[in-house]
């Protein structure tokens, strides 16, 4: 049962719940980690949180996140999702157990983002649930990973 989780958020997520409420809802990222470290708080569990535009950065939180005892990470990648071969070769590298999570259901939208590059080595993945969304991964990090 995790009891150390990382919550990575990718690019323009940081702007979610500004624009484009009719895809991806009202709810703003700060909303989604102060409700993701009350879920864990109560779990009696620790969350770590992070967000950012640059890939090489995530990279980066990824590599650290073994040194650091994270024993569950929950990633919304954005667009790096569709694009990044080098994020899913990190989150390989670090063997950390990991839900891929998507405010969007990915599959109703454009042909370009039905792909992923991290599903095939997420434990799970959940898209279209909104922030909702959010909540089910880490209960799901906290209970089975
Ligand atoms: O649905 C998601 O959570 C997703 O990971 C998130 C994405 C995404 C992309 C751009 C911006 C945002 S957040 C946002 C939305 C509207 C306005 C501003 C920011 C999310 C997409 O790139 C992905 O294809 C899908």
């Amino acid at each position: 049962m995790a009891k150390n989780i990382l919550l990575l958020n990718g690019p323009n997520l940081n702007l979610l719940g500004s624009r484009e409420p009719e895809v991806y809802g009202a709810t703003t990222l700060a909303d989604v980690e102060r409700a993701a470290s009350e879920q864990v708080a109560q779990a009696g569990a620790k969350l770590t949180t992070f967000q950012s535009n640059h890939e090489g950065a995530l990279i980066d939180r990824i590599q650290a996140a073994k040194k650091e005892g994270i024993d569950a990470i929950v990633i919304n990648p954005g667009g790096l999702t569709h694009t990044s071969v080098s994020l899913r070769d990190a989150l390989a590298a670090v063997a950390i157990p990991f839900v891929e999570i998507h405010v969007s259901n990915i599959h109703q939208r454009e042909a370009f983002r039905h792909h992923s590059y991290l599903s095939g080595i997420a434990v799970g993945v959940i898209c279209g649930l909104g922030t909702e969304g959010y909540a089910a991964a880490i209960s799901f990090a906290l209970k089975k990973l």
